[in-house]
């Protein structure tokens, strides 16, 4: 382990000039315009950023861009600004400002901006370039790479949406430093997530270095973010568009949006953050596959401890299970009207299994659910 800059490539096959580079590293937001070499930006540039980072952060990066015509547009904080009306709102700057195809999207934030910006960016005038600079730790191992890019509908999580890639992803450690412990949390949910499904001897790195993590310690932060963009970019170079292997990045995400959208629904936005829900979700399918015999309780425990340490949530709000039904049945793995869900055979294994056994579900649900 050192604090060596590393990189990350995501290879897309056939589709060559569409591969592109995770940087990783202390201090890169400094170096933007160096590292997205050989990629040059056009002449209008749109930074898109959130009202927590733009006043750290954009200055730094619009510096380098001193010779281009640069407009920043801030958005609310939090997930409510992942709408269609934010969506709208970023779309009339471009258009107001007579942006056309010859423009780039830097988007500078957390995966709420992240989210936000690709999904205009694949869309203005049909597409333009757009570049990650994730400032999250979330967004860092997870939202900015692989170009899953989405708005919320009042009727669920990331409804509206495409794939589309960056050019380049720039991550800067050092943004860390500034993130609250809730946030930071939430970004270690998604790791543990990397260590369930792909690489039990990430889980026990994770396990064994999970104070020095919490601590921010730098050496090792920079191990989990590279190792976590590695398994993301080896998962979606094999499957891009999640026909097969990538719904496995989707481990307890079917329960934690549930709870997300129910929590949105009742006009709270602040009760549950994405890698909050993503934690309780994931106990809800370690717990089904544990009540099916086919993943241990001494697993369950493995993933509950590490959670509990990360100051995770382990149990879900309770919530009626026609509820859950409702928001689980709009979950974008659905085919032919059935539940697929991402359920661990061990730590660092997982499969997609079409699940039609309701009750069971429930009762895995009922488990792992507590009052607030
Ligand atoms: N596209 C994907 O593959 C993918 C993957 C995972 C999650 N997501 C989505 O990402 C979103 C969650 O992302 P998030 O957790 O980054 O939330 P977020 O973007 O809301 O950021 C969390 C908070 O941190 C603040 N913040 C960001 N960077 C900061 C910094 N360096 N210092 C101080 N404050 C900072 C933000 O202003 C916000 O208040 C959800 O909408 C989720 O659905 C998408
Ligand atoms: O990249 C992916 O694929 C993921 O599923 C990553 C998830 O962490 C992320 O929350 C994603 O946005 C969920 O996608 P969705 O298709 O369930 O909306
Ligand atoms: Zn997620």
């Amino acid at each position: 382990m050192s604090l060596q800059k590393h990189h990350v490539r995501v290879g897309l096959p056939q589709q060559h000039e569409r591969s592109y580079s995770i940087h990783i590293g202390a201090g890169l937001l400094t170096a933007f315009t160096d590292l997205i070499a050989p990629r040059t930006l056009p002449k209008q540039v749109l930074i898109l950023t959130d009202a927590n980072v733009g006043p750290l952060y954009a200055n730094t990066v619009q510096q380098q861009l001193a010779d281009r015509t640069v407009l920043v547009h801030t958005i609310n904080v939090g997930e409510q600004a992942k709408s269609l009306a934010s969506f709208t709102e970023v779309m009339t700057t471009l258009i107001e400002h007579n942006f056309n195809r010859d423009s780039a999207i830097i988007a500078l934030g957390g995966g709420v901006v992240g989210d936000l910006a690709g999904f205009v960016a694949a869309t203005f005038q049909r597409g333009v370039d757009f570049y990650q600079v994730p400032t999250t730790l979330l967004a860092q191992v997870d939202s900015s790479v692989g170009g899953k890019t989405a708005v919320n509908h009042p009727g669920g999580k990331n409804l509206i949406g495409a794939f589309y890639q960056p050019q380049a992803v720039i991550i800067d450690t050092n943004c860390l430093e500034t993130l609250t412990p809730r946030d930071f949390a939430c970004g270690l949910a998604e790791v543990v997530k990397y260590g369930i499904i792909y690489d039990a001897d990430f889980f026990s790195w994770l396990e064994v270095n999970a104070q020095a993590l919490l601590q921010r310690d730098a050496e090792t932060l920079t191990y989990a973010i590279a190792r976590s963009c590695e398994i993301k970019a080896e998962i979606v170079a094999e499957d891009e568009q999640e026909h097969g292997i990538r719904a496995l990045l989707n481990l307890g995400h079917t329960f934690g949006h549930a709870i997300e959208a129910a929590a949105h629904a009742s006009g709270d936005y602040k009760a549950w953050f994405h890698g909050e829900a993503v934690a309780a979700g994931t106990l809800i399918a370690a717990q089904y596959m544990q009540q099916q015999g086919e993943f241990t309780h001494a697993d369950v425990a493995r993933i509950e401890r590490l959670f509990k340490q990360f100051e995770l949530p382990i149990y879900a709000p309770e919530m009626p299970l026609s509820q859950w039904q409702g928001y689980m049945q709009r979950d974008k793995k659905v085919k032919a009207g059935k539940l697929r869900l991402i359920l661990p055979t061990a730590i660092g294994r997982a499969e997609v299994r079409t699940v039609t056994d309701w009750d069971a579900v429930s009762q895995a649900i009922l488990a792992r659910s507590a009052p607030q």
